[in-house]
């Protein structure tokens, strides 16, 4: 059994490639999705308060007041109980309805360690009993989903759970038996997958919330997941319940998945913090806690500067286990949801607010989701294809336009020859220092023409003197000021250089987006003529049926025909009674006569031997009549065929005496 989110495996999903998913155009691109839970103060009852955090109303809020480290979708305070925070996951985040309408769905808990991430998600009640274990409540409410869906629409499911834990590396099987779980399990990738796979991870068949509610306690009292308390938990558990929904009547399969991940603390471990852990343990915790964050930071980083696909190999998700685990709901198919949990001790205050600054970042990154819904048929399979298609080109389309606005505009603001908009900065400018330089021009015309005056002996008198000094002043500016202008012109011819670098990118890419979508076209009218043969054929077998029927018409009519005349030839023979012997045992009778598909042609109706029969073919009392493969007559008057074979030649048939035998075989009377 594998894990990931891969609809491979079942007969009717397309085998797709996960990094096929999530270059994918036709996914919308949905934000992680950040709910931040506070936990009541552990180690201050007297109640200091770090300060992010605020009491209103008795009741211990977060709220950083800077954006960086807020803009979350919700936020639970130090009061709220487990059942508030499903409620939040169910109304307001729509876990499980997604679920049910095919998306894969994952919640993931995020935040240092005793900050309440497995109580918020695997935690409650210390008696044992699940009513205030979150994952427990949206399985259940995922089953009642279900149940209604059954009722209403009669779709038919089938689910099955998995269950994992990941610890320093290793990954560990929490269904298979007690004997086998020490075994570590290991990941399997496929090339150009994006998820992983783990290779004979065993699967739960699950029928109702009883089975699921079975297995969770089992894993809980495996994974002591209540007696951690005052240990730092090293594992990360995953959940997963995957769903397939069959729909008869509007002919789908929905493929999906909703999966909880419980991961251990995300500050770096260090000696005094966690004395119980050997030193090369706290080497690797930090390992996938750091490459977590590395992941993160690069996908975020891409998401900021607006890449859609992020190149795969940039990613640094191959530096752990858990990354690569965590790689499909962190940019694959997935609504994801991070529930980040906070201390609200002031000795955890710097390890909180760390926490809250990466949530911030984590918020940046989004997901390509789309429904993994199939069709049952091959008919419904080419409808949902063809709307792909269809999507596929007009979002194809749409960011074509959005390029070639964002190229027009870079044009419009460096280039300076802009049709119709107005005058770049620069053009002003230059259009500013050629007045300039004209000025110029003929205040140099006048210099010279006074200092050739002097030149010639004449008296420059004190007005000219004066004169001279202010071009010369002049001179000296405008010249530094054609210096200046220069230089700037250069630079603007740099800028340019590099614009039409990048402008020529822009256009490598329209190019290949262009190429993209002939591609696209050429597949959806090759896709479309597929669909036009698979008609032309329809026609063609409906009209060759139409032409069977009619042949079937011809026959009865001919049969009956027969009948008449043998009724007449026996009568002139032995007299009305045997006549009326002959009918009851006659070519209409509803069972007991053989015919067998003849050459047509050799036997024609008039030319049979039926027409004028020879002594060994004359009718016997207990002759019989079928039909062979074709049908069997099932009244007196009619001859009603079974749907009809393709190729079997219906309208050569030949009555013989007997058994049913085949047409070679000897004729015997009885
Ligand atoms: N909302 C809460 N209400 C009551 N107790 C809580 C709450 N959150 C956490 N706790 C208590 O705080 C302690 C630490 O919580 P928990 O084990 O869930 O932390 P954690 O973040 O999962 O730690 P680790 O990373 O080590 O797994 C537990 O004793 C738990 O019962």
């Amino acid at each position: 059994m594998y894990w990931g989110y891969s609809s491979k495996g079942s007969l009717f999903a397309p085998s797709e490639s996960a990094h096929d998913e999530y270059m994918d155009i036709t996914a919308e691109r949905k934000p992680i999705r950040i709910v931040v839970r506070a936990a009541p103060q552990r180690l201050e009852p007297k109640g200091k308060l770090p300060a992010f955090c605020h009491l209103v109303d008795q009741e211990i809020t977060v709220n950083t007041g800077k954006p960086e480290y807020s803009s979350f979708d919700k936020v639970l305070g130090a009061n709220t109980t487990n059942k508030d925070l499903y409620d939040c996951l169910n109304d307001d985040m729509e876990v499980v309805q997604n679920v049910l309408d095919a998306f894969n769905s994952t919640v993931i808990t995020y935040g240092a360690a005793f900050s309440g991430k497995s109580y918020s998600l695997l935690g409650g009640n210390a008696d044992g009993s699940l009513e205030q274990n979150t994952t427990y409540l949206l399985f259940k409410e995922l089953f009642a989903k279900i149940e209604e869906e059954l009722k209403e629409k009669g779709t038919k499911f089938s689910i099955k759970l998995n269950a994992f834990e990941v610890s320093l590396e290793k990954i560990y099987d929490l269904l298979a038996p007690e004997s086998s779980k020490k075994k570590s399990l290991k990941l399997h990738h496929e090339d150009n997958k994006l998820e992983y796979n783990i290779k004979d991870l065993s699967s739960a068949v699950v029928t109702s919330i009883d089975d699921v509610a079975k297995h969770l306690s089992d894993i809980s009292r495996r994974t002591q997941i209540e007696s951690r308390a005052k240990r730092r938990s090293r594992s990360h558990v995953f959940f997963k319940l995957s769903i397939e929904q069959r729909n008869v009547a509007d002919e789908t399969l929905k493929l999906s998945a909703l999966t909880i991940v419980d991961l251990a603390g995300c500050d770096l471990v260090t000696k005094e913090k966690a004395k119980h852990i050997p030193s090369d343990e706290i080497k690797k915790l930090n390992t996938e806690t750091k490459a977590f964050k590395h992941v993160v930071d690069v996908v975020s980083e891409y998401e900021t500067k607006q890449h859609r696909n992020i190149p795969e190999s940039s990613i640094p998700y191959r530096e752990s286990t858990l990354t690569k685990l965590l790689l499909s709901p962190l940019i694959g198919n997935s609504l994801t949801t991070f529930l980040v949990c906070c201390s609200t001790d002031r000795i955890d205050e710097k390890d909180s607010m760390k926490t809250l600054l990466s949530a911030g970042v984590i918020r940046r990154i989004r997901t390509n989701v789309r429904p993994n819904v199939f069709g049952l048929h091959q008919k419904k399979k080419m409808t949902l294809f063809y709307e792909a298609m269809k999507t596929k080109e007009q979002n194809y389309l749409s960011r074509i336009q959005q390029l070639e606005q964002e190229r027009d505009s870079m044009r419009d603001k460096y280039s300076g020859n802009s049709q119709g908009s107005a005058q770049s900065p620069i053009s002003t400018e230059l259009k500013k220092s050629e007045a300039e330089n004209k000025a110029l021009i003929e205040q140099l015309a006048l210099l010279r023409s006074a200092l050739q005056n002097g030149g010639d002996g004449k008296s420059v008198d004190a007005q000219q003197t004066g004169s001279i000094m202010d071009i010369t002043n002049s001179l000296i500016e405008k010249s530094s000021k054609v210096v200046e202008l220069q230089s700037s012109i250069e630079e603007t011819k740099h800028m340019n250089f590099i614009l039409k670098g990048k402008l020529k990118g822009i256009d490598g890419r329209d190019k290949a987006l262009e190429d993209m979508n002939t591609k696209l076209m050429s597949q959806i009218k090759a896709h479309e003529k597929m669909i036009q043969d698979l008609l032309t054929a329809n026609a063609a077998i409906e009209s060759e049926l139409d032409h069977f029927k009619e042949i079937n018409k011809i026959r009865t009519e001919k049969l009956q025909l027969m009948e008449e005349r043998m009724s007449k030839l026996n009568l002139g023979s032995s007299g009305q009674d045997s006549a009326s012997s002959i009918r009851n045992n006659s070519l209409s009778a509803s069972s007991g006569h053989t015919m067998v598909p003849i050459d047509e042609g050799k036997v024609g109706f008039g030319g049979s031997s039926w027409s004028n029969p020879s002594p060994k073919t004359t009718v016997p009392r207990n002759r019989q009549v079928s039909v062979g493969s074709i049908g069997q007559s099932s009244t007196e008057d009619g001859f009603v065929p079974r749907p009809l074979k393709k190729g079997l030649k219906l309208n050569s048939v030949r009555v013989v005496s007997g058994p049913a035998t085949s047409p070679n075989r000897p004729h015997t009377n009885s």
